[in-house]
């Protein structure tokens, strides 16, 4: 039997604002979020779903320290995230984006697109690198022939598998998922989602699953956040958010994952 580490990442109270007001700038500042907690923990999934420019992304921003929050804390196992160095944080933690069509370089094959963060961070050799590439493309679906060929002569939902190949590369413990489904054929959504699910399992990977669907985060979470205009408005577990929601934004995020485009 393995002992799997638990691992958590955490904002404690984040608030942020964009632009700062200063002598030259007579904007004020722009409070988008409001004293946000979240915590996305081994093994689980956390769902955040809110409606276009209710903050998901920035709170993706701030987790991946691309932002730094205007009051509060992103915490790691409980401690600041930004103590950590570089390739320590990207073993941490790694994205995985909506577009799989403009996520993946058009010019370098998908061996090369999947060895490219253990070359950058100087993990192994080049045959060590292409043993856990080739490893990889096997645990999200793909064949070895899939290694020589570019990301153009790959469908949206294989290239999909190729992204997330690449953010498992250096083993990281949480996955950011922004709307990783929704560029995607119907067809292909539920492969990719049962395909996150399995490498949660295999893996221990802690998700935070981004979506404006409250059907689709429904699917794959455990937990559920409701975002309204950088609020929290509702938590809790998935099916209970899902199927007894209290609040109104919630009923009405539940409703429009419900009527067809
Ligand atoms: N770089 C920026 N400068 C100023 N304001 C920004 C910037 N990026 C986002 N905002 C504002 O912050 C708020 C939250 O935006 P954010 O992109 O985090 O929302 P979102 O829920 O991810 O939306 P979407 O689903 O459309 O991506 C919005 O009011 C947006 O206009």
């Amino acid at each position: 039997m393995t002992i799997q580490s638990s691992n958590s990442l955490a904002l404690a109270g984040v608030s942020f604002s964009y632009g700062k007001a200063g002598l030259l700038t007579r904007q004020a500042p722009q409070q988008v979020l409001h004293s946000i907690d979240l915590r996305i923990t081994s093994g689980t999934t956390t769902g955040l779903v809110g409606e276009s420019g209710s903050g998901k992304s920035t709170i993706a921003k701030l987790l991946l320290g691309l932002a730094t929050p205007s009051s509060g804390h992103v915490l790691l196992n409980d401690k600041p995230l930004n103590a950590l160095s570089r390739l320590d944080l990207a073993k941490t933690l790694q994205m995985v984006f909506q577009d799989p069509y403009s996520s993946l370089n058009p010019r370098i094959t998908i061996i090369e697109i999947l060895t490219a963060p253990l070359r950058v961070h100087g993990v192994g050799d080049t045959a060590s690198r292409r043993k856990g590439a080739l490893r990889m493309m096997e645990a999200v679906g793909l064949t070895p022939e899939f290694a020589q060929r570019y990301p153009k002569e790959l469908s949206g939902g294989q290239r999909q598998r190729v992204a997330i190949a690449r953010a498992l590369m250096l083993q990281p413990k949480i996955i950011i998922c922004d709307e990783p489904t929704s560029a995607l054929d119907v067809s292909v959504q539920s492969q990719i989602l049962n395909l996150l699910l399995d490498l949660q399992r295999e893996f221990n990977l802690g998700y935070l699953f981004i979506s404006h669907n409250l059907a689709v985060v429904q699917h794959i979470s455990d937990d559920i956040v409701v975002l309204q205009a950088g609020r929290v408005v509702e938590r809790g577990e998935a099916q209970a958010v899902y199927f007894k929601p209290v609040h109104a934004y919630t009923r009405q995020l539940i409703s429009a994952a419900l009527t067809p485009p």
